[in-house]
């Protein structure tokens, strides 16, 4: 019998098993706190054929949450709006109001864990920020959704309810930031969003960890990388982010770019470079040039896949520059600037890339 069948007379006893079980239950359940930062999970088009052409960060919190009444059966779980944008608009400031926040509820002995909902476009980044930066055991699931909820098979719901659900497990504590979109669980480390205009849009070139189905997980692989209680970084003693930019490589590119970061005050510039990092030759005196001014280069690669090697393509031994591993350009940038507020040189960042 569900707690709003039981009759009026029941009700009154204090100690009767129907209002024992169901106190029992509301205690038992873990205690979730859902932060919605805007993204298409909140998002909303004119019909219900627009499945791509719709507008983002629309929706509420409090009304993303009363749509779902399956959440009541998983966890108790409360809303807070943090931010309402789309996420290819996130900033540093974006990420460290974020992070402080989700650390401050971490802490909490009445938080069990936590969910933020994200735009899709950068969500990657900002799960990887706060793997980074959050010294918690207690599991964090970033979510988003490809659909607006207004759409046919719209994703949001199942994938907020996944969220939720392995926030609140026992079973995910101690692993870290998790992306839980599309069924899968993903480490905040290795995902990214991979295809554009699909729901299975997020992928890890090393594998999910594991899956999530009807509100049960099943785990198969756990992450090696340091993060969250066994990083070094502490986002409670974090108050700015210096600046850090991408240099993109293509055929026929100019030094521009990299000469004009340099003079707006870049501490750090990631090249994303052609295949195995490669560099143009014609940008290798422009980069040294930057590195002689004290820039740190980190040179990763635009290729999705793979990792780039140190010392192959460029002799980064004899440059004094860093290699981002398999780190795309965007999350290296994370790192990068993270290194940099503890005054990280070329060898010290070198060794976070090899750990992180
Ligand atoms: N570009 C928007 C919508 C994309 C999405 O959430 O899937 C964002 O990242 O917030």
């Amino acid at each position: 019998m569900g707690i709003l069948s039981v009759p009026g007379a029941a009700l009154a006893q204090d100690a009767s098993p129907a209002a024992a079980q169901a106190a029992k239950a509301q205690t038992a359940k873990p205690n979730v706190v859902v932060l919605a930062t805007g993204g298409t999970i909140a998002g909303a088009g004119a019909s219900t054929v627009n499945s791509a052409t719709y507008t983002a960060a629309k929706v509420p919190v409090d009304k993303l949450l009363a749509g779902l009444p399956e959440l009541a059966q998983i966890a108790n779980v409360r809303g807070e709006q943090v931010f309402q944008i789309a996420s290819e608009s996130f900033t540093n400031d974006n990420l460290l109001t974020l992070a402080k926040r989700v650390s401050q509820l971490a802490k909490q002995s009445d938080v069990d864990g936590i969910v933020i909902t994200h735009g899709t476009d950068t969500l990657a980044e900002t799960a990887y920020f706060l793997s980074l930066t959050v010294h918690t055991d207690k599991p964090i699931a970033v979510v988003g959704s490809m659909r607006p909820g207004t759409a046919l098979s719209a994703d949001g719901a199942l994938n907020l309810v996944n969220a939720v659900s392995v926030a609140g497990s026992k079973d995910a504590r101690g692993k870290g930031v998790f992306v839980t979109m599309n069924d899968e669980i993903n480490t905040a480390r290795d995902v990214n969003k991979d295809i554009n205009i699909q729901t299975g849009a997020f992928k890890s070139q090393w594998g999910p960890l594991g899956m999530v189905v009807e509100g049960k997980n099943y785990w198969f692989r756990a992450p090696v990388k340091r993060h969250t209680m066994n990083s070094e970084f502490n986002i409670d003693n974090i108050d700015k982010l210096p600046q850090v930019d991408i240099v993109y490589a293509y055929g026929s590119v100019q030094p521009t770019a990299v000469n004009a970061l340099v003079d707006a005050g870049a501490k750090a510039i990631v090249h994303a470079g052609t295949g195995n990092g490669s560099v143009a030759d014609r940008m290798v005196k422009p980069l040294q040039d930057a590195r002689g001014k004290g820039v740190l280069i980190v040179r990763s690669a635009r290729v999705p896949y793979g990792f780039v090697l140190r010392n192959a393509e460029q002799p980064d031994d004899k440059y004094d520059w860093v290699v981002a591993h398999d780190m795309r350009p965007e999350k290296a940038r994370l790192l990068t600037m993270l290194a940099l507020t503890k005054g990280a040189n070329t060898k010290e960042l070198q060794r976070m890339f090899w750990e992180y």
